[in-house]
């Protein structure tokens, strides 16, 4: 048997970082909303019991340093299984982009796994695994928009945002997240307004969203990384409701409900760099109600 989950990737619309915990990872509050850019992924079972990857990008692993292999050992030693995957992974998400492809690729073989196996895993059992894997799988899990505490991994959902089109630019270059977090002082930086973006979200208004846009990480990766002071320049130049770097970079989004703006803004950007994307929102998957 053979099953298939779609992968969205997140933004990141309001990230904000507390301080360092003795545990090395840092606290945060983030406000996240999945969008329609999404990788494919497809588990099939294996006559023997291995666990294969295949993905359709170059520079990502294909063994047990991939998060979708990790998920899917959890899983086999959580529950105790002893049959074989294959998964493939179709990237359409551009990776080490702030984006969360990996973790969203983790999140979806979890899903995938508990229809392929039968597990009835309810949605606190597909956490337990999601943060053995990395911070952003928990919020993968289910998608939508949600605030994330802890290190990530604590999810309240929140409403949906008003419908608008993302407008996605990834420069030509990577970030590590964990260099990132380590350059990052926390007490100097800038902080956003998580809980009036929340607010903003609860009155579905949309300018007010746009205005709060912020991230603590944005300044650290702006340094290491010029060409997006330049794009945030250019989309300001052509016109978006709001402008923000996603996670810890380099990608950055920009969100508007016009889609004259939004075809001008992919015009623009495509001169100048060559990953340059436009997708809505997506929905919080409708998983799970079957078993809570
Ligand atoms: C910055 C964010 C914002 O959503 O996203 P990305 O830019 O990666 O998409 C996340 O906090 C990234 O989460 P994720 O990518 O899952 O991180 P993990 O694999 O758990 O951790 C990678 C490394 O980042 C650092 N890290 C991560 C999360 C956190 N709350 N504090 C940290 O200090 C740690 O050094 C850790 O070793
Ligand atoms: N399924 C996967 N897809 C993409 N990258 C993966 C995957 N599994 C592991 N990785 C590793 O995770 C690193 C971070 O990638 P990604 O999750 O796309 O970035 P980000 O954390 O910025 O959102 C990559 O450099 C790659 O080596």
């Amino acid at each position: 048997m053979k099953v298939l989950e779609k992968a969205p990737a997140k933004i990141n619309l309001s990230l904000d970082v507390l301080g360092k915990r003795d545990d090395g990872y840092h606290e945060v509050r983030m406000v996240m909303t999945s969008i329609d850019l999404a990788d494919r992924v497809e588990c099939e079972d294996l006559p023997e019991d291995t666990i294969s990857i295949r993905t359709s990008a170059p520079y990502v692993p294909e063994d047990e340093r991939n998060f979708a292999y990790q998920a899917a050992k959890c899983i086999k030693e959580t529950y105790n299984i002893h049959r074989g995957v294959a998964i493939s992974i179709k990237k359409n998400i551009p990776v080490a982009a702030g984006l969360a492809g990996g973790s969203t690729d983790a999140a979806a073989t979890i899903r995938a796994l508990n229809r392929l196996w039968n597990l009835e895993m309810t949605y606190e059992a597909m956490l337990d695994i999601a943060v053995q894997i990395g911070s952003d799988v928990a919020f993968c899990i289910k998608g939508g928009t949600a605030l994330a505490t802890g290190r990530g991994e604590q999810i309240a959902p929140l409403p949906s945002l008003p419908p608008c089109w993302v407008i996605l630019v990834k420069p030509a270059v990577s970030v590590s997240t964990a260099q990132i977090y380590k350059e990052l002082d926390s007490k100097s930086a800038d902080h956003p307004d998580v809980d009036e973006m929340i607010e903003a979200i609860k009155r579905e208004d949309f300018l007010g969203i746009c205005q709060l846009l912020g991230n603590t990480l944005e300044a650290v990766t702006m340094k290491k990384v010029a060409d997006i002071g330049k794009i945030k320049q250019h989309m300001k130049t052509i016109g978006a409701e709001g402008i923000l770097m996603s996670g810890s970079g380099p990608t950055v989004f920009a969100l508007t409900q016009h889609e004259s703006r939004m075809q001008r803004l992919i015009n623009g950007m495509k001169g100048y760099c060559s990953q340059v994307f436009a997708v809505r929102l997506c929905k919080p998957f409708p998983l799970l109600s079957k078993y809570e």
